[in-house]
């Protein structure tokens, strides 16, 4: 049995997020998904297509950790499976969110035969949880993109198994993949990834 109260909040704190992420120029047009988790089987995630700077209640579903809809006709994100695969990895994992800034999709078209962007010497790195110090070297993989969503997601799985305190993920000329204990964890991470990646970026423009 569904808890309506929680499903209704996490509706909203996915709402929120889109007009936040939308006004960043983050999750242009109808780009980007996002979901929270309402408990151990059950997220709420947004509606395939919809305009993330204007989402509303009818633009927010659930599904299993299978990803599939509950007590719903709409069709969910066309990338609910990313979502799941980290929600079925990581109990802790309260949120997730995916963005398409102009950064995070140059950056990762810019690195093209590298398969990731190592973070380090930046103060900023600390945004991320459990991280204590610029001085660790923080590793974000790059997966090629691809319409093959399982196939993506079972990639994302084998390496994220392998590498559990990775902080995100890019999806070469796509955008970034992030995750937290809470939405406001979600946002921060979004939040410094940008700031991180355009770093990076302006160094490539500035030594290249
Ligand atoms: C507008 S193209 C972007 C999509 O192909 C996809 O990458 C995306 O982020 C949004 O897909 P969606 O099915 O709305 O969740
Ligand atoms: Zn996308």
């Amino acid at each position: 049995m569904l808890d309506a109260t929680c499903y209704a909040e996490r509706s909203q704190q996915i709402i929120e997020a889109g007009r936040l992420l939308y006004s960043r120029g983050w999750s242009p047009a109808t780009s980007s998904n996002y979901s929270a988790r309402i408990d151990a089987g059950h997220l709420a995630i947004t509606v395939s297509g919809r305009h993330k700077g204007q989402l509303t209640p009818e633009d927010v579903m659930v599904v299993d950790l299978a990803g599939r809809p509950v007590q719903s006709e709409r069709k969910a994100s066309a990338e609910t499976l990313l979502h799941t695969t980290l929600y079925e990895l990581f109990p802790h994992v309260g949120a997730v969110l995916h963005t398409h800034s102009l950064t995070a999709t140059v950056l990762s078209r810019l690195l093209r035969g590298q398969d990731a962007v190592r973070l380090r010497d930046y103060e900023l790195q600390k945004a991320f949880e459990g991280v204590t110090t610029h001085a660790l070297e923080l590793v974000v993989p790059i997966f090629d993109n691809t319409q093959d969503i399982p196939a993506l997601a079972a990639t994302t799985r084998d390496y994220l198994r392998a590498h559990p305190a990775t902080p995100g993920y890019l999806i070469r000329g796509h955008g970034l993949y992030t995750w937290g204990r809470t939405m406001a964890d979600s946002l921060r991470h979004v939040e410094a990834f940008e700031f991180l990646l355009a770093c990076e970026l302006e160094t490539i423009r500035i030594t290249r």
